[in-house]
């Protein structure tokens, strides 16, 4: 259940930003290339701005609570969480053949494997597969796996531009995750590593099979469960990571997901 009001805005500001700005139509949008040398991934390379919600324009005061408001024909709702943590949900994002076109096209060009990480002094297989991309220097640790990142493919630059477009700030790194059934899973984490800055923004782009994803205050209080289906993009801002733990719990009979967090570490140059 969604505990919060939602409201429908009609009009041509950026639900993000407040600013207004041009979106092709979505038969323009849809025509996704599944090339590094898009428009798009061009214009990246002349834009490199800060991602840590204060300054990424995701600012507490420029959306309405709980509101969800249309901008051509994407739908962004606002959710405020506890302590000035807030996430935007886009659904839809990407249309459903673009979101099958970037499955596939992930699945040949990803590096997918099952890592090993250390929990509670015990090294364990991780239950989903997963593969880390981004910036040369990109380079990020969590539970005792240090991963130097494989450089951007064709189809991660064209929905990094996408995501870029969307959450109005750059990211230089993405981890994909791979959960091959409803038996694989992420147990509740807070992506807080120090390399990725104070309040950073994430932004989670699904693909493939609809799981269940559970936000959870570290101090009590009510939690927040979200259905992520195919081509929905969830962005997770202002203190969310400092306040709320996220995972993805098993869930039977399940179909293949693909999950991309695209994150911004600090102190790498772009290239
Ligand atoms: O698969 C998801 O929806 C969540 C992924 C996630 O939390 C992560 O990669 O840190
Ligand atoms: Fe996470």
């Amino acid at each position: 259940m969604i505990p919060w009001r939602i409201r429908t805005v009609r009009g041509p500001r950026c639900p993000l930003t407040a600013r207004r700005r041009v979106i092709g139509s979505r038969d323009r949008r849809s025509r996704l290339a599944w090339s590094a040398s898009s428009r798009a991934s061009r214009s990246l390379a002349r834009r490199d701005r800060a991602c840590s919600s204060s300054r990424a324009g995701l600012g507490r005061s420029r959306s309405r609570r709980g509101a969800a408001l249309v901008e051509g024909r994407s739908r962004v709702t606002r959710v405020e969480l506890q302590h000035g943590g807030f996430l935007l949900f886009h659904d839809p994002f990407l249309s459903p053949d673009e979101a099958s076109a970037a499955f596939a096209a992930l699945l040949v060009e990803v590096p997918l494997r099952q890592e090993t990480i250390r929990l509670f002094g015990k090294s364990i297989l991780q239950p989903r597969l997963s593969a880390w991309h981004g910036d040369p220097g990109a380079s990020y640790t969590y539970s005792g796996l240090s991963l130097l990142p494989h450089p951007w493919t064709p189809a991660l630059s064209v929905l990094r531009a996408r995501v870029e477009e969307a959450a109005a700030c750059t990211f230089n790194s993405v981890l994909v995750n791979h959960y091959r059934g409803g038996d694989d899973s992420m147990g509740k984490h807070s992506d807080d590593e120090p390399e990725l800055g104070q309040d950073p923004v994430i932004a989670s782009l699904s693909l493939g099979a609809r799981r269940r994803f559970v936000l959870e205050p570290k101090k009590g209080g009510e939690k927040v469960t979200l259905e992520l289906g195919e081509g929905n993009l969830l962005i997770m801002a202002g203190t969310t990571q400092h306040h709320y733990r996220h995972g993805v719990p098993k869930q039977a009979g399940r179909g293949a997901r693909m999950n991309l967090t695209f994150r911004r570490i600090c102190g790498v140059t772009r290239p």
